[in-house]
């Protein structure tokens, strides 16, 4: 697809055009500083260690509310081909992290697992992205080609409609709306309602979101001559779950902190990978495959320092032919966590992309 594409509940950026790929956020950096470029969009990886997908677009323009479309392209029909792991082993893997959670030198570990769908005639990236956006017009809808990775990524984009804002930065103005903590939304008002509220009261679910707000703490104090963060979060849903949610707000000391440079010290989050950080990269390293841009971020940052990123979640990656694409979702697991109820969330979480595609199997 040309150009990258975040679409906003209260704003649209869409580029077009590359005129140079950076590998690196801080290549990417250094191009915006020296004045090579007025913005830089894309996505950073999971794996810090992995290459990035940014870019110095040719053109780009702003627009009010969310990415309206004209007509696009019919999406084709799509079916679950393959899961990594098996749900069966993704239960087993999530009791043997329980366990060692327990043991205590962890305190949190997202696990992951993704599904591969085959489609019948190419899946338009664009598309895909606008039938996203239409069903979760408050969510942070994206598409970006991630050809700048190099090998093993030219062609391939990535698409969502993610519910969770790493940050925004405009001037010293800096917010973040951190996500963790999930139930299951209901079809029954009054059921729906009980959920929501039992996930404010449920201890493993705010423990699990604290461990994500101590993390943004820890990191923007240093930064920040104001920082407010909330003692406790508030309820949000989507059309698939509910989610606990904290707005952070801060001032920054130095205007030269940017949001590429946010994005780089707040990334990865315990909202996708866990803490203490290191400790908990190394284990999904060990027990995963490379996550690749799930679970990283998507957004852009202007010559000025400003910009949005979001958190890489309830999306895929699409193949350069569009014939394939790679859906992954996960969830925080801590010592109190129940395995089955876990591989119910990420199917639950799954079902943003696959509603999209319109895919009834449910994996
Ligand atoms: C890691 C994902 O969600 C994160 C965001 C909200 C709630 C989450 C949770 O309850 O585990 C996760 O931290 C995902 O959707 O793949």
């Amino acid at each position: 697809m040309d150009g990258f594409l975040l679409s906003r509940a209260e704003r649209t950026l869409r580029t077009s055009g590359v005129r140079h790929g950076y590998d690196t956020a801080a290549a990417a950096a250094s191009a915006l500083t020296n004045g090579d470029t007025g913005l830089i969009v894309g996505a950073l990886p999971f794996d810090p260690e992995r290459p990035a997908a940014l870019t110095a677009p040719e053109s780009w323009e702003f627009t009010d509310g969310p990415w309206r479309p004209g007509t696009v392209a019919a999406l084709p029909s799509v079916r679950v081909v393959r899961q990594v792991p098996e749900p069966t082993e993704h239960v087993a893997r999530v009791r043997s992290l329980v366990e060692r959670l327990r043991e205590g030198a962890l305190g949190k570990v997202v696990a992951a697992r993704s599904v591969t769908l085959r489609a019948d005639a190419p899946i338009s990236a664009e598309s895909l992205a606008a039938r996203m956006i239409h069903q979760n017009p408050t969510a942070n809808g994206f598409a970006v080609d991630l050809s700048a990775a190099g090998d093993g990524f030219r062609g391939r984009s990535l698409v969502g409609a993610s519910p969770e804002v790493l940050l925004s930065r405009r001037g010293r103005r800096v917010t973040c709306r951190p996500l963790a903590g999930t139930a299951p939304r209901r079809a029954d008002p009054e059921a729906d309602e009980k959920e929501g509220r039992g996930l404010l009261e449920s201890t493993k679910n705010l423990a699990e979101h604290a461990f994500v707000t101590a993390w943004i703490r820890d990191v923007l104090a240093p930064l920040c001559t104001e920082l407010t963060v909330p003692a406790s979060p508030v309820l949000t849903s989507t059309h698939e779950v509910w989610h606990l949610a904290t707005p952070i707000e801060g001032v920054l000391r130095e205007q030269s902190t940017s949001a590429l440079s946010l994005a780089v010290l707040l990334h990865p989050t315990p909202a996708v990978c866990g803490t203490p950080t290191d400790a908990a990269l190394a284990t999904i390293r060990d027990v995963e495959d490379d996550r690749r841009f799930y679970g990283g971020a998507v957004g852009w940052c202007d010559g000025d320092g400003d910009g949005d990123w979001v958190v890489a979640i309830r999306c895929a990656e699409i193949a350069a032919d569009g014939l394939e694409a790679l859906a992954t979702a996960g969830g925080g697991i801590v010592a109190e966590s129940d395995p089955e109820s876990e591989l119910d969330e990420t199917t639950t979480k799954l079902r943003t992309l696959l509603r999209a595609l319109g895919v009834q199997q449910s994996p």
